[in-house]
């Protein structure tokens, strides 16, 4: 048969299942109409109920009943909307572009090949006996990404099948028109991939589910190990695999995992905005996400936490202030200390504190040390102070009945107004008690618990207990000979001054955190989240090896996919790959770890990947993918004056180009600068860490906040000798060229620095000023 013949063939059959996808549309638009307006009339019946006024009616037990029921038919009908519009959203997707790949495979008892198709959804024809597409998760879909033709193997629920892979052909289809269409042996084809990464990036994310390569879809359909561990060169697409390996991870096990258990950390708000569509162009809602510095701001009510980036801009300007200190801190040792002060503490060493009730002590620390002091010596910690707080609360509820008897109470009973009674009484109405004394013993009791009720919650929260005091006690102890990195004990001592200071002041440095928060957990055994199933945590190479255990601590059900490329470190020196690999095996005690790692490149031109990687002691390892572009230029200029000048223009012709262009400094202040010079030009963008949401037009940013992110062009702002001297320039002039998809010019401002200029004439395009 003809290509033609065949193109047409295969056309045909387009045709017919959006033909089919249009007729199902059509009927679950029905669907959904009818739904939503049952939604409307089930809510309007229950809002008309709601406001019953439930003190007038006296069966208002029966009217709660019906609100209940009302309730749950609210739910219900909303959720079957939620359903239908899903559905919705995936068959309009499947309309424009219903599959993007097809396998044929003979199994060895059947006499023919069978076609299947692959798209991001299933779809079957209308009296359901045909699968017209396969999703690209379904266990037979495997086979598309990791298949050369012949004898195949793919894994299903009921164990490996094997089969034989005749044919592998992939599509694109736009607006329901094959625009390419071609056969290969090889996993995904080049050509698919070179057109997909030659297109202008947008605000978003793309999802990469056709094109899907090898060593990327043993990370998404891992399911097996606890700890997968994923090194990837930049832009070899690790961010994508995790977002389609929760896709599906969610495909898999639908009855028993929700998005709501699955927790991705992210590097800064920017990125978390910036992949926000990818899970729902797959028809899956997005998981949770958070930063580690949201993260620990949460579980530090009322402290103002240092970030990441705040104590990268500190250092540059101050230096780093005792490294040394700071390494053991955020150690795996150091927690391995906490540990062991933990278990070892004596209720003589325990730091409690008063608790306090309208400005008197209620609670003695003494009272609650000798409560401590009683239980069982082998008992754990945890279960101790659990023990501990058990018995004052049992001791807080005789003591209410004490204080209702009080002149306090009785006093403010006095002074009640009917309505301040009528709360009090609650559902009790007051001829229900026989005699004036009954009642009034009733309200004493009820205000008494009322008022009270703060003294509970002190207790519940753990504020008989306090962790600042505790860590300064364990950082008195650790002493400083013990200390891995030799800290010297001046500095050591100024670092347990600095801690208590904060404190006072209510701020809280980054190293010190990971391990008071495990301090204090482990002490209170609180803390821990056992719901969630699945947590992923990009850009590894950015925690400390002791955050990393925290985390582990406080997901302990939660399986880690950790994702990172240590050459990216901006915040720490490069550590070669395997050695912080092996830690973090070692320090977070994994029973089925897995390593892949990824060494092709994909988001750069060959010749940006190429520069990129000379500027590693070890590039060596990076594959370039097999997409041309410009040289990145290098454009030298010996004042400020030029300079300006000189990026004025550059960003003139970029932005005519291009529709991302990113200016990205060493720091917040450079930023700042360069947004000055450039803010007559209009539609030019600086960027904070608070920004969310990733505007179009020029962005001006330092290169934290681009972590994770790509742009069209990328202007690299002075990478001259003076402004990189540091030892983690390498880091960061790594990062920020390796953000630039299709264009990378760097700026210097006098003599570039000496990494770049190693080998520079192949690489680079070079323009002096004249
Ligand atoms: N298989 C693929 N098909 C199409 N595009 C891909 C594929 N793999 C990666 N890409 C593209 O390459 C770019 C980089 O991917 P991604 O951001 O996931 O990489 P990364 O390893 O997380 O990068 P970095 O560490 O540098 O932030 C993205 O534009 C992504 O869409």
């Amino acid at each position: 048969m003809t290509e033609k013949s065949e193109r047409q063939i295969e056309q045909n059959r387009v045709d017919d299942v959006t033909k089919q996808v249009s007729a199902q549309i059509k009927a679950s638009e029905d669907l959904f109409e009818q739904a939503h307006h049952e939604t409307r009339m089930v809510d309007q019946n229950y809002s008309d109920n709601a406001s019953v006024n439930l003190y007038e009616v006296d069966d208002a037990m029966e009217t709660n009943a019906m609100i209940e029921q009302q309730r749950q038919l609210v739910a219900r009908s909303f959720e079957s909307e939620t359903i239908l519009k899903r559905q919705l959203d995936t068959l309009s997707n499947l309309k424009s572009s219903p599959y993007f790949g097809r396998i044929d495979i003979k199994d060895s008892d059947e006499p023919e090949a069978e076609s299947l198709y692959i798209g991001v959804a299933s779809l079957m024809n209308d009296d359901k006996s045909d699968f017209l597409i396969y999703d690209w998760r379904a266990p037979v879909a495997g086979i598309y990404y990791n298949g050369n033709l012949g004898a195949v193997k793919y894994s299903t629920p009921a164990g490996p099948q094997s089969t034989e892979l005749v044919k592998k052909r992939q599509f694109t289809i736009k607006n329901g028109h094959i625009t390419t269409m071609f056969d290969t042996n090889e996993t995904v084809g080049d050509e698919m991939l070179q057109a997909a990464l030659g297109e202008q990036n947008d605000q978003y994310m793309q999802n990469i589910v056709a094109t899907i390569q090898k060593e990327q879809n043993d990370i998404i359909r891992d399911t097996d190990s606890d700890l997968l561990l994923v090194q990837g060169v930049a832009g070899s697409g690790k961010t994508s695999a995790i977002l389609q390996r929760i896709a599906y991870l969610l495909y898999h096990s639908r009855a028993s995992l929700n998005a709501d258990q699955i927790v991705l950390f992210s590097p800064n708000r920017l990125f978390s905005n910036y992949i926000s569509e990818v899970l729902p162009s797959l028809g899956e809602r997005n998981m949770r996400q958070v930063t580690l510095a949201e993260f620990l701001s949460r579980r530090f009510e009322g402290l103002d936490v240092q970030t990441l980036f705040e104590r990268y801009e500190n250092e540059q300007t101050n230096g780093i202030i005792n490294q040394a200190a700071q390494n053991y801190l955020e150690s795996a040792a150091c927690m391995q200390s906490v540990r062991n002060y933990c278990r070892s503490l004596t209720p003589q060493q325990m730091k409690f504190s008063n608790i306090l009730f309208e400005g008197r002590i209620f609670f003695t620390a003494d009272h609650i040390r000798d409560i401590f002091a009683k239980l069982p010596q082998n008992m754990a910690i945890a279960d101790k102070t659990i023990a501990t707080k058990n018995s004052l609360i049992k001791e807080l509820k005789r003591r209410i009945k004490d204080e209702a008897k009080s002149d306090w109470v009785s006093e403010e009973v006095s002074q009640l107004n009917n309505e301040d009674l009528h709360d009090l009484l609650g559902k009790k109405k007051s001829d229900e008690f026989e005699t004036e004394d009954e009642l009034l013993d009733y309200v004493s009791n009820r205000l008494a618990t009322k008022r009270l009720r703060i003294v509970y919650d002190a207790i519940y929260n753990n504020y008989f207990f306090d962790p600042y005091a505790q860590y300064s006690d364990f950082l008195n102890q650790s002493q400083p000979d013990n200390v891995a990195d030799n800290v010297a004990a001046e500095s050591w001592q100024q670092i347990i001054a600095n801690f208590k200071q904060e404190i006072e002041y209510h701020q809280i440095s980054l190293m010190y955190c990971t391990s008071l928060l495990y301090l204090r957990d482990l002490v209170t055994g609180s803390g821990q989240n056992r719901q969630l199933e699945y947590v992923f945590i990009d850009e590894m190479q950015d925690y400390s090896i002791a955050a990393l255990i925290y985390l582990k601590h406080v997901f302990p059900k939660a399986k880690f996919t950790i994702l990172g490329d240590s050459e990216q470190a901006l915040f720490k020196e490069i550590e070669p790959p395997h050695q912080l690999l092996d830690r973090l095996s070692t320090a977070l005690k994994a029973k089925k770890p897995n390593l892949i790692v990824l060494n092709r490149s994909y988001r750069s031109t060959t010749e940006i990947t190429n520069f990129a990687k000379s500027l590693l002691p070890d590039g060596d390892q990076i594959l370039p993918f097999n997409r041309h572009g410009d040289l990145p230029r290098i454009i030298l200029r010996y004042s400020q004056a030029d300079a300006t000048n000189a990026l004025l223009d550059e960003v003139k012709a970029q932005a005519e180009a291009f529709e991302t262009v990113a200016i990205l400094t060493k720091n917040a202040v450079q930023a700042h600068a360069v947004y000055q010079q450039l803010r007559q030009f209009g539609n030019v963008n600086l960027l904070k860490d608070t920004d969310r949401v990733l505007p179009s037009g020029i962005l001006i940013m330092p290169i934290y906040l681009a972590k994770g992110l790509e742009f069209d062009a990328v202007i690299a702002y002075d990478v001259s000798e003076t402004n990189y001297s540091d030892p983690r320039a390498t880091g960061i002039l790594y990062t920020i060229a390796s953000r630039a998809m299709h264009q990378l010019t760097l700026l210097s401002i006098g003599a570039a620095c000496p990494i770049i200029a190693a080998d520079q004439e192949k690489l680079l395009q070079i323009e002096h000023s004249i």
